[in-house]
Parts: structure tokens; sequence; C-alpha cells
């Protein structure tokens, strides 16, 4: 796992052998281990060269022996034994060094690197530090600024930046192995005292203590709970504070506490469920891997509004030729400058220039005739959009895929409107649309496999987190987020507040609780749709009759906030109040207090005291409760996607992994006692009814997670 040649004769080159990322598993830190000491046991060596094979140097420790018993030579002193050497030992750095591979890097003497090479220390997006000395090393060689920085985020950066901050020591354009061998040659026989970076003074920095306040304060407000930004910054604080072995020990003493932690658990589990959900299946066994996408060269995008311009910005940086269409004149005009100005911005930032002459303007529908695919946008009206997808038909060239980014309406009757059912997808993007990282892919009973894989290919290319799901009322996200408000609009029924739910939901770890979310997003969308579903009825009745509306416990709150002009945000009053209309800071208002309580009053309920386990248990459990009917109707193939959709989309904690990974550590047994126990106290709510395949689980003996979708194939051939 790491093969050992003598070049240029007196240069020992190690070479990484793991493929796809050259991960440190046990092999390959056995394989260092070995063919550094015979580098160094060989008189004809006078320098060595580490590198990795197929373009990458190191994409760390290797992450799936983490939940296993660990073995082979450790990676500390391994490190250590390569940086006391007495022959100079190179990085040659190209792909990426990340994490162990960055650690491994620092405790060479030098580093040359491919100019497109990316470096990090991105272990506290896996819940852990970098705990091979890189918490200790980074800032002695780089300062604890940027080095706080750097651990903190986890964020990657280019060979052009680490040059500036001097990680390493020369980019190359050319062929780095030989650029790394050359450079060995070069430094053969000089002292390496200087370049044992564990044996430097950290750099001197005024003001350490203020520096690590602020910092620790921003963390613990971005952290949301997660545990390891703040032992990141703990650690870096015992490399600035303490002589260099101490500060390995605390290293140690911090990585020991997170590596067992559930956070860990959950951060490495939404590694793998990010990379497993593009291995996606559909109900008729087609399959990622053998379903070719088709060549999209030019889309068209239907309907200019905040998700059309969104998706025209999203396509148009992934350098597509777009055509935009907005049937009204001022619109297209508007929805232009809307267009050119977010690329503008986003081009500032990523440092390129603006695709402006990417997207074509038309209010002709004909301008689409040519395309590959079409993405409609219009208004959320079926009559609207089944005639936008028949005039499609018959434009576009045959073979175009037609896609909708309807977030509520049926695809598969869309797709009946059109000759070519097998062309339609839904693409549901979420807003706004160009920074969201969630694309649900919907297929129907009849879109073909090849035009499923087109939809997720071209998500990937537009950096997107693309999950594809079978087609039902809501989708995957929308489907649990109803039954995860309902219960928030029966907990205010029955004696909460707006601010205590959403405290609840905050601590655990939400960015925001359902109503300052709702406040957020408009009261009147989801209005309109209960006024779509005869829900909503006028009037002042009172009583529990009052409120089961279709045979079901029914909260009107939403309504009749909205009768009243309460729309959220946009108003200025929504279950908060803001200093105007826009404003973004929710402050509590006394109206809506005594509005709960006349509620209360007029429908004869008594409020009790609810505390936050309970707000947790049944927006969450009912959420989740969701999820395992999605998983039993097919609609999603696995766990691991409806966990990425509500990571990615919905706001919900990486760090405790998604809903479904959370019902798998909470124990299934326990969320099956607390439905049962509120399904009891609330009969009339469907939704508190436990999933037969979360019975059937528990029944089956709870499997892990990483096991529910053989249990539930097996649990599907019994029925
Ligand atoms: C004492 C503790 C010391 C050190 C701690 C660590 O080092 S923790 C690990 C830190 N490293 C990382 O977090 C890097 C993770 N990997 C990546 O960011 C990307 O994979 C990478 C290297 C940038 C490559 O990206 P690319 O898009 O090209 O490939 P992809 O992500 O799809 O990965 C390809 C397959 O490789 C698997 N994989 C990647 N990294 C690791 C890893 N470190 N350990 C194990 N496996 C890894 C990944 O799961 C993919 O597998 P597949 O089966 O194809 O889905």
């Amino acid at each position: 796992m790491a093969e050992y040649n003598r070049v240029s004769e007196c240069v020992g080159l190690i070479t990484l052998r793991n493929p796809p990322v050259n991960a440190l598993s046990a092999a390959v830190r056995q394989g260092i281990v070995d063919t550094v000491q015979r580098a160094l046991s060989d008189p004809n060596v006078k320098s060595v060269v580490i590198c990795g094979q197929n373009g990458i140097f190191c994409g760390g420790a290797d992450i799936k022996e983490f939940g296993s018993n660990m073995t082979g030579p450790p990676l500390i002193p391994m490190i250590h034994a390569i940086e006391s050497a007495n022959k100079p030992v190179v990085a040659a750095i190209e792909g990426s060094a990340l994490g162990g591979g960055l650690e491994l890097a620092l405790g060479c003497h030098y580093r040359i690197a491919h100019s497109k090479a990316r470096l990090g220390l991105p272990e506290v997006s896996l819940g852990l530090l970098p705990a091979a000395g890189g918490s200790q090393r980074l800032p002695r060689l780089i300062g604890v600024p940027a080095a706080l920085n750097l651990i903190t985020t986890g964020r990657h950066v280019t060979a052009a930046e680490a040059l500036q901050l001097g990680i390493v020591d020369q980019v190359t354009d050319h062929n780095t192995v030989d650029a790394a061998v050359k450079f060995a040659l070069s430094v053969a026989g000089r002292s390496l005292d200087p370049r044992r970076i564990s044996t430097h003074p950290c750099p001197q920095q005024p003001d350490l203590d203020a520096l690590f306040e602020e910092v620790m304060q921003k963390v613990r407000q971005s952290a949301r709970g997660a545990i390891a930004p703040i032992a990141c910054v703990q650690a870096v604080r015992a490399a600035a504070t303490l002589p260099y072995a101490q500060g390995m020990e605390r290293e140690r003493e911090l990585m020991a506490t997170l590596f067992t932690s559930g956070q860990a658990r959950a951060l490495q589990y939404c590694f793998f469920a990010e990379r497993a959900v593009g291995r996606w299946r559909m109900p008729s066994g087609a399959r990622w891997d053998t379903s070719k996408p088709r060549p999209v060269h030019k889309a068209a995008v239907i309907g200019l509004g905040t998700m059309g311009r969104g998706i025209t910005v999203a396509l148009a940086q992934t350098g597509l030729s777009v055509i935009a269409v907005e049937t009204q004149e001022k619109q297209l005009m508007e929805a232009k400058q809307a267009i050119s100005g977010m690329l503008e911005r986003g081009a500032k930032r990523r440092g390129v220039a603006p695709a402006l002459d990417g997207v074509i303007y038309s209010q002709n529908i004909q301008a689409v005739a040519d395309v590959d695919l079409v993405i409609e946008a219009v208004f959320e009206d079926i009559a609207l959009k089944t005639k936008v997808f028949q005039q499609l038909s018959a434009v576009c060239k045959p073979g175009t895929l037609l896609c909708t980014n309807t977030s509520a309406l049926d695809v598969d009757q869309l797709a009946s409107e059109t000759p070519n059912p097998e062309l339609v997808v839904g693409m549901h993007f979420f807003a706004p649309a160009h920074v969201m990282k969630l694309l649900e892919v919907v297929y129907g009973p009849r879109s073909s496999p090849q035009a499923v894989a087109t939809a997720m290919q071209l998500g990937k290319k537009m950096g997107k987190a693309s999950v594809a799901v079978g087609n039902c009322r809501g989708f995957v996200g929308n489907r649990m987020l109803k039954p995860y408000i309902e219960e928030a609009f029966f907990l205010l029924e029955e004696g909460a507040t707006p601010e205590l739910v959403d405290q609840a939901l905050e601590e655990f770890g939400f960015p925001m609780g359902v109503f300052r979310m709702s406040d957020l997003s408009g009261l009147d969308v989801g209005w309109r749709v209960r006024k779509g579903d005869g829900l909503v009825e006028p009037g002042t009745a009172s009583g529990r009759s009052a409120r089961i509306r279709q045979g079901r416990r029914y909260s009107p709150l939403g309504d009749l906030l909205c009768e009243e002009g309460r729309f959220g945000q946009k108003t200025g009053r929504g279950w908060y109040q803001y200093d105007k209309p826009g404003s973004r800071v929710a402050r509590s208002d006394p109206w809506l207090h005594s509005f709960l309580g006349a509620y209360r009053a007029q429908h004869g309920l008594v409020a009790r005291r609810i505390d936050h386990q309970e707000v947790l248990e049944r927006c969450l459990y009912a959420l989740i409760n969701e999820g395992f009917h999605i998983l039993d109707d097919g609609i999603a193939a696995g766990p691991e996607d409806i966990d990425v959709i509500y990571v990615s989309g919905y706001g919900w904690p990486r760090h405790r992994g998604g809903p479904m990974f959370y019902a798998n550590m909470v124990g299934l047994a326990k969320v099956l006692e607390r439905l049962e126990h509120y399904q009891q106290l609330h009969p009339e709510v469907p939704h508190l009814q436990p999933s037969s395949l979360l019975r059937r689980l528990v029944a089956s003996g709870s499997p892990p997670i990483h096991k529910w979708g053989e249990a539930i194939k097996k649990l599907h051939s019994q029925l």
C-alpha cells in the first residue's frame, strides 16, 4: 500500500497506493513506516519524496476504519519518525492533501504542491479535530489566527493560498513529483533543525486571550451545539500556550472525547450518506450504474419569478447556455437585471468572469426549440403548468427532457399531459435556488431511468446534493414537514408559545424554529395550500368539533393569522412582530399572546405547562414517523436519502445526522413508545399513529441504520 523506488540515484520515492483517495488505512500506514525505514537505512539515499498515486496525495485517515477496532501503526509516531529523520523528506502534493494527509505533509521537512492542489484540515466537519499533530504543527507554521480559521472551518485552500500562508514551500504547474525530486536533491545535506515544525515556538500574537475569547464566541454561535469546533479552538489554544509535548497531550485528550461522541458518528454518517445518494435506484430496478445520462449542452428555464431566476443562475454558472423565457416584457426586463446582478456577485465571490453571455432572454417559448432540457418554473397552478407542458411538447426537438420545479403538484399528472411521459421528471429546487444545496429529483412511474440519470447528473454539476425520490404529495421533504408544523400548531393550542417551541428547536440545533421559519417563508403559502385542500373554513365556530376537519384534528391558528393580514416578515407581523415589513429581527408580540389566550378560551382549551422535551418529541417524532411511511412506500430508497434531504434543505443540524439517523441514535423502541404515548393522548391525530415499518423494525430487534435497507426488503417480502 506504499511503494518504494529509488529515483535519480539518491532519492527514495514513496508512493501511497490506496484508491480512490490514498486514505491512510492500516496497510498504508504500515507501508509508510516500512518504506521510510528502508529509505533512511539505505546509505545511497540522500533524501526522500512522498507522493500519492493517481494524482492525489492523500484524503486523510481512512474514515471507514473509525467505527472499527483500529489496527496497524498509529499516525502520530509515524509522522514523528518522519519529522525526526536525518534526511530531508519532501511531500509532493497533487490533488488533495486533507486531514491526516496534510498532517503527514506537515511532518515532512518541505512541501511542494501542484497549482491545482487543495489542502485543508476538514476533521471538524467529521466531528473531530486534526489529532495527528495538525492542531499543534499548523499554528506553529502559519500563526494562530490563520490556523484557527482553517481548523475551525475545515475549509480547503488552494495551492496559491497555501503558499501565501506558508503551508507549502513551492507551487508548480508541471509534474509535481519531478519538481519534488529536483527539490529533494537540492536540499540534501542541509541542516533539518529549522524544518522540524514541532520544534518551533508558535509565532507571537498580541492579545492572545482576547483573540481566543472572540473566536470561541463566534464558534459557539455558529456551531449551534456542535462540539468539535469548540474542541478545535481549545486544541489551538494549547498549541499557543503550551510546549509541544503538552500540547500533543491536550490534543489527544480532546480527540478522545470527540472520537466516541454521537456527533462524530452523525457527521461521518452524513459524509457517506451524501455519497450514497448518488448511487440512486428506482423501485423498477433502474439504477445509477446502468442508466446513462443524456448530454445537456443547452437548457431553458420557463418563468422567471424568484425560483426561475435562481435556477437560471445555477445553470449558467455550470457553463451551460441557457434560454430564459418570461412572456411579460416588464417581468423579463426585471428578471434580466436581477439575474445579471446575481451572476456578477457570484463571479466576484469566486474570482471568475460572470457568465452573462451564457443567458439568452426571450418572451417567446419557441426560442427553446433546440434545447436539451427545460425546467418549467411558472406559478404553482396545475392548469398553467399543464398548458406550458403542452406547448413545450409541441415546440421542443424530440428527446428534450421536460422538468418541472413544482413543490406540491403531481408530476405524474403533468407527465400524462405530454406525448412522452418518460421524458418528464420533477426538479424540486429550494429558494434561493442558486444557493441552496438541495435538489429533489422526482420520478414518476413512467419517467425513464435516462431522464432521472440526466437530472441527477445536472444536479451534481450545479453542486447540489441531488436525491432521487418517488412522486407523492410533498415529495419527501415537504411531506415530512407537514406533521412537524401541525404538531407545533397543536402545541400552541395546548399552552405553548411560539417562543417556547422555537427555543426548543433552536437549542436542538435548527437555525430557526418552526414559527420563525414560517414568518420568513410567509404564512400565506400554507394558507393557500390549505384552502386548495378545502380545509379553511371562514367563521368563528368554536369548540372541539370546529377543530376536527376531514375527520382529523385541525388547527385553524395559521388561517386566523392570515385573515388578520399577518403573513410574517413581509407584512411586519406574523407569529412575531417586526419593526417594519421586510425586517428580519423577530420580537415577541403581546398581541399574539392575548390572541392565543382568547382562542383557547373560545375553544374551551385549558393551557398547560409544556416543556422542551415534549416539543421535541411531538414535532420531531411526528416528522420521523412520516419518514418511516416514506420508506415503507418506497418513495425514498433508504434512510440516507431522507437524511441528506433534511440536512441539506431543511436545516436539520448536521451533527445530529438527519432525522432517521437521529431515530436510530435515540433508539427505535423509544421512538415507538413515545409515539404510542402521544397517540393515546391525541387519538384524532393520525400522524402520531406509529408507522407499520417502525413497528416491524422494532419487532425484528431494531437493526442499526446501515442494515435498514436489508430489513425493509425482508419485511416487505414477508408481507
Ligand atoms: C488521528 C486522526 C487523524 C486524522 C483524521 C482524518 O484525517 S479524518 C479524514 C479527513 N479527510 C477528509 O475529510 C477528506 C474526505 N474526502 C473528501 O473530502 C473527498 O473525498 C476528496 C478527497 C476531496 C475527493 O473528492 P471526490 O469528489 O473526488 O471523491 P468523493 O468524495 O466522491 O470520494 C471518492 C470515494 O472515496 C471515499 N473517501 C474519500 N475520502 C475518504 C477517506 N478519508 N476515508 C475513506 N474513504 C474516503 C468516498 O467515500 C468515496 O467512496 P465511494 O465508495 O465511491 O462513495
